[in-house]
């Protein structure tokens, strides 16, 4: 089954929120605001609620009355006293977002914002389809200045069948370990792939398309391996034991969040080594678009 329209949908979707989250970035970039505490106030958290509110709205817009999203946030704590601000905020980004891009011709008001935001609230399940959002996948990178992906795919009967994800801060041209930051680098990609037809990479804007391949290094001498930059999320010290066991020369990229998997998927690296700590808690779901989009190669529908 091909779902052309649902990726045109996702790939809207996906490219407004990263285009919120981008503002939000270097806003908080030039402020002195980097907390990821005291969520109500964070920047950070204006921008996962917006990023959340417009793929909502976008997809709501594209597929009436067929819709169920699983995402990270409600809008109680919104809701709640002293959150007026916050929801004018978010409500303001969302609607310069959406009329910067100009296919809808309207304007939200901050209950609509809400109601876009709880419309991610579906459990999912093996029946029928699900949208999957992670918002923002990395909220450390985004908070460093550094990386992080709005994450979106699409389920159909349990199956992953697509997968976006827009990736804001990675250079277009493939990172190394020399230049994983190179400050030249013209920066902002989104990754897209859909059950059996592989998987595409182009500019935030849409343009450049161009289709990606994994690596083809199959000697792991010549491999580079990619893991988490934060050292509580993945044991780096594991994973350069596996890596010299394995014969890897190169020295580990570190990159935050699901980006890897776009990085992965046209080859800056040929390996992902992944070890959470105990007791940290992944969710299957959340990185169902990054599994896409490095499968999208070799799976068959
Ligand atoms: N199911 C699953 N499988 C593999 N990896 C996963 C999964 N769920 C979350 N993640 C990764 O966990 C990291 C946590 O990102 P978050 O944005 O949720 O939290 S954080 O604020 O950055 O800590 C972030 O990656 P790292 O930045 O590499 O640690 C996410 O990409
Ligand atoms: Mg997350």
């Amino acid at each position: 089954m091909a779902y052309g329209k649902e990726l045109a949908a996702a790939i809207k979707a996906a490219s407004l929120a990263a285009r919120l989250c981008r503002k939000v970035q270097k806003a908080l970039l030039q402020s002195d605001v980097r907390s990821k505490h005291g969520r109500n106030k964070s920047p950070v958290t204006v921008a996962d609620y917006g990023s959340q509110a417009l793929v909502s709205f976008v997809l709501q817009q594209e597929f009436p009355g067929e819709f169920s999203l699983v995402a990270e946030e409600d809008s109680n704590d919104l809701r709640k006293d002293g959150g007026g601000e916050i929801v004018e905020r978010i409500t303001k980004l969302v609607n310069e977002s959406l009329t910067s891009d100009g296919s809808y011709g309207v304007s939200l008001s901050s209950e609509d914002v809400l109601k876009a935001i709880d419309s991610g609230k579906s459990e999912g399940g093996s029946q029928g389809r699900h949208w999957v959002l992670d918002p923002i996948d990395g909220t450390k990178g985004f908070v460093r200045g550094d990386q992080y992906a709005v994450a979106l795919a699409l389920l159909d009967r349990g199956n992953v069948v697509l997968g976006v994800l827009a990736c804001p801060n990675l250079p277009l041209t493939s990172i190394s370990v020399a230049h994983p930051h190179s400050p030249n680098n013209e920066v902002g990609c989104l990754f897209f792939a859909e059950v059996g037809r592989g998987t595409y990479m182009q500019l935030l804007d849409g343009s450049s398309t161009v289709k990606v391949q994994v690596s083809a290094v199959e000697n792991p001498e010549e491999a580079s391996f990619f893991e988490s930059y934060e050292s509580a999320h993945s044991m780096h010290d594991l994973s350069s034991l596996i890596a010299q066991k394995l014969g890897v020369k190169a020295a580990p990229i570190r990159m935050d969040s699901q980006v890897k998997y776009g990085a992965l998927s046209r080859g800056d690296g040929a390996i992902y080594l992944r070890f959470p700590r105990n007791g940290y808690r992944e969710k299957i779901w959340d990185h169902a678009a990054g599994s896409i989009v490095v499968t999208g190669n070799t799976y068959l529908s």
